[in-house]
């Protein structure tokens, strides 16, 4: 039951992201979550896949600006942890530690409050898609500076043909789980 609830919730999650060729460059398909956002019943079955995915003992959960921190909001919430942006440069007011990479379409920096994350704390990071792998492994080397615990990653959709799981796993990063893998 548990299961046919969970797969349910991942065919309507399926159903609400759509597909928009050549965006934002011609060769990329943009996987676009703003169908599933405006769907009720289909942004909770998001939150709850992550929720029931999610290592329990949590104390931060990390989202990662723009569309991370939507989902990273509220599962913060529901697990009683503690919400961390992570952000794009010139963003946060404080002082920062600071990561480039590379991205699908581009290269970046992220920014981190270097005061934001206690040392010993149990993080999760949540974000909306893992391609590269880029995004998320910036993260955990910010997290990495300070010495907090990389738990788990949760996103809603993963593009395994970029290879972002093996990247991640190169990296000492090891449990990870996605709602949808394409
Ligand atoms: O695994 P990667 O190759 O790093 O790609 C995944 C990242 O790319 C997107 O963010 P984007 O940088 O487009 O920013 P946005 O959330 O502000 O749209 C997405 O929200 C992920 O954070
Ligand atoms: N193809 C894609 N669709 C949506 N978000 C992305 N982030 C990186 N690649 C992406």
């Amino acid at each position: 039951m548990h299961l046919e609830q969970s797969e349910a919730r991942k065919r309507l999650i399926a159903g609400l992201i759509r597909d928009v060729p050549d965006f934002p460059k011609p060769g990329v398909t943009f996987k676009d979550i703003t169908p599933l956002l405006a769907s009720p019943n289909g942004f909770q079955a998001a939150i709850t896949e992550i929720i029931d995915a999610a290592p329990r003992d949590i104390d931060v959960v990390v989202g990662m600006e723009a569309r991370g921190f939507i989902f990273a909001s509220p599962v913060a919430l529901a697990l009683g942890a503690g919400f961390v942006p992570v952000r794009k440069p010139g963003k946060l007011p404080g002082a920062v530690l600071s990561q480039s990479f590379e991205l699908e379409y581009g290269s970046a920096e992220l920014n981190l409050h270097a005061d934001a994350i206690k040392p010993d704390a149990r993080v999760l990071v949540v974000d909306d898609v893992l391609a590269t792998g880029g995004t998320v492994g910036a993260t955990a080397a910010l997290l990495k500076q300070i010495g907090a615990e990389l738990v788990h990653v949760s996103v809603v959709m993963e593009l395994g043909f970029l290879g972002g799981r093996e990247y991640l796993v190169q990296r000492g990063i090891d449990s990870s789980s996605a709602i949808l893998t394409v």
